[in-house]
């Protein structure tokens, strides 16, 4: 690998006495959603005005009190788009739009006619900051760049002086986690020494992760680092906006937090530029699964998804946390056995608590329907049976399940594939069920002689109909003392057991009988019957044909 070609981008800090690392998430931060612009910037097809309209209405239901909708300088779309938000009074009085503006006068004065009659507006203000940008993209001295951004805000407060609204600023230094620390404080505490905020008029101070660049901690550091050096700090609001290009968004935003931020800019399910912005979702059920309220409402999950796959014309990893397809499966025996085993557990118990050694949210607290397991070449016993019991309500004694279950293995191994629970109940009935191949019991009688029974039964045996009798001290003793003469093998019943199928009273009864021959080798039947002596017959009948 041609690793030469890279060096870090980043700036370590040296000898940072950190605390980030010994704190822990408490309470929910402030959630931002920018769907509407980072995740609609980075779309194929950025939503038209009414996708975005009907997107709005989705997050705000959720409970997002900032939302930032748009880029209103960027088209006919963003533009109509927040007006016609404020013209059509939908933004409820609790909710703040956010919008995004750079540092130049055509896109600044454009921004706030988008806003005008809004009544609470955070208009955020962005230049980027770092080495490669200020001198590569911008050809601009650090002193320019700070210039830049203190032009915007004045120009911001010029135009807005006179608006009667409730308007907030939001400074982003982008490609901060590439900037030189030093210079990321200098200018943002350029910005606040600009705007002199005040604990009724606080200023947000967003510091992005505009690419990822490093491992989660070093941003926590440039977090704490920054968090402590700025001006007036009771009077910012600190904001993260962690994007994901090496796959840890989640985690920067989260240790991110620990190291003093207070608000989180992020987007459902993760979508936004390249390989996306902080998945919102996930951060929130993160804290919900340790017990912490999310402060957003996120248990119509499904309504998320359908919205998200809609309009940002996007799938879903089947892996995703929390939502993929397999977050509540398990396809692994011992994973399997354990999630079965905690989940009687906790049903037997009454538990007060969700907990489950491989599932960490109970899906039904996002309305997700339950498939936790499924079953394959690495299932076991614990699995299988699960099936069998939950859907088709067959308890197997747990040899009969290991007997099974290597059938079932084979089963998938050969067709390499997911078993389906009808599948495995049809693989069950035709190995174990009333099975009558070389020996079939036509008919029976019983007759009760004293505490005994007499048994007269028509069998089929070999293709040739007999008529037998024997008395024995129940029924299933009567029918093994009758065949035993006629067969050339000897048995003993070794295990018998039986339960209702159906719970109700005209239930059917399944039996299961094992039985060992000579040299100790166990064949297990299976026989169903409404009438509990006819399905034990059966067991029986079934286990000899299988012996
Ligand atoms: C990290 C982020 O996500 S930041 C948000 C990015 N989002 C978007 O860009 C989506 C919307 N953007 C757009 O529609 C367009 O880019 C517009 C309308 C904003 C601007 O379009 P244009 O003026 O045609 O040009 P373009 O986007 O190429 O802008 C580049 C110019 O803006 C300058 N510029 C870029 N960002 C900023 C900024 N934050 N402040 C001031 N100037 C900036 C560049 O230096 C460059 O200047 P130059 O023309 O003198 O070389
Ligand atoms: C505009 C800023 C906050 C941004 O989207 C980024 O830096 O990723
Ligand atoms: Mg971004």
């Amino acid at each position: 690998m041609n690793y030469q070609h890279y060096k870090k981008s980043y700036f370590h800090i040296p000898n940072f006495k950190r605390t980030w690392p010994e704190k822990e998430i408490t309470h929910a931060p402030v959630w931002v959603s920018v769907d509407l612009r980072d995740g609609n910037q980075a779309l194929l097809s950025p939503m038209t005005l009414a996708e975005k309209v009907e997107f709005f209405k989705c997050l705000v239901d959720v409970g997002f009190k900032e939302i930032e909708v748009g880029f209103p300088a960027a088209s006919d779309t963003e533009y109509s788009f927040v007006r016609y938000l404020i013209d059509n009074d939908l933004i409820p009085d609790d909710v703040s739009i956010q919008v995004l503006t750079q540092s130049r006068p055509h896109i600044i004065k454009r921004t706030v006619e988008a806003i005008a009659g809004a009544k609470n507006v955070i208009v955020h203000l962005y230049n980027s900051t770092s080495f490669l940008q200020r001198e590569v993209v911008f050809g601009n001295t650090r002193q320019e760049t700070i210039q830049l951004a203190l032009e915007g805000f004045q120009q911001l407060k010029e135009l807005l002086k006179d608006n009667p609204n409730h308007i907030r600023y939001e400074y982003s230094p982008e490609s901060f986690t590439c900037t030189e620390m030093d210079f990321a404080i200098e200018i943002c505490n350029a910005v606040i020494d600009e705007l002199k905020p005040g604990p009724n008029h606080k200023l947000i101070i967003n510091l992005p992760s505009t690419i990822e660049v490093s491992t989660p901690n070093i941003y926590a550091d440039q977090i704490e680092y920054v968090s402590e050096r700025l001006n007036r700090r009771s009077s910012i609001i600190l904001s993260v906006h962690a994007h994901n290009d090496r796959g840890t968004g989640v985690a920067s935003s989260e240790l991110a937090l620990l190291a003093g931020a207070q608000r989180v800019e992020g987007t459902l399910f993760g979508n936004g530029e390249r390989t996306g912005n902080a998945d919102l979702v996930v951060i929130a059920l993160n804290l919900m699964s340790v017990g912490i309220d999310p402060k957003l409402e996120l248990s119509d999950i499904d309504r998320l998804i359908h919205i998200y796959k809609k309009f940002n014309k996007l799938p879903i990893h089947p892996r995703h946390p929390y939502v993929g397809e397999f977050a509540y499966t398990a396809f692994s025996g011992s994973h399997q056995d354990a999630i079965r085993k905690s989940m009687d557990y906790a049903q037997r118990t009454n538990a007060e608590f969700w907990e489950n050694p491989y599932i960490t949210i109970d899906p039904k607290d996002i309305n997700r329907s339950y498939e936790p397991i499924m079953i394959n070449s690495q299932s076991g016993k614990g699995g299988i049976g699960y099936v069998l019991e939950t859907k088709f309500g067959y308890m197997l004694p747990k040899a009969l399940l290991q007997d099974f279950t290597s059938a079932i293995k084979s089963l998938s191994d050969r067709k390499h594939a997911v078993l389906e629970p009808d599948e495995i109940y049809e693989a069950f009935r035709q190995e174990y069920i009333n099975r009558s191949d070389n020996i079939e019991l036509l008919e029976y009688h019983i007759h009760a002689i004293g505490s005994e029974s007499e048994i007269t039964a028509k069998m089929k045996i070999y293709g040739e109909t007999k008529e037998l009798k024997a008395v024995g001290n129940g029924p299933l003793d009567a029918l093994c003392l009758a065949i035993r003469p006629e067969i050339n093998h000897k048995f003993e019943i070794a295990t018998y057991s039986e339960h209702a199928l159906d719970g109700k009273s005209s239930s059917r009864a399944v039996t299961y009988i094992a039985l060992s021959d000579n040299d100790g080798t166990v064949t297990w039947g299976a026989g169903v019957h409404p009438n509990i002596n006819t399905s034990s017959l059966y067991a029986l009948v079934s286990a000899l044909n299988r012996m």
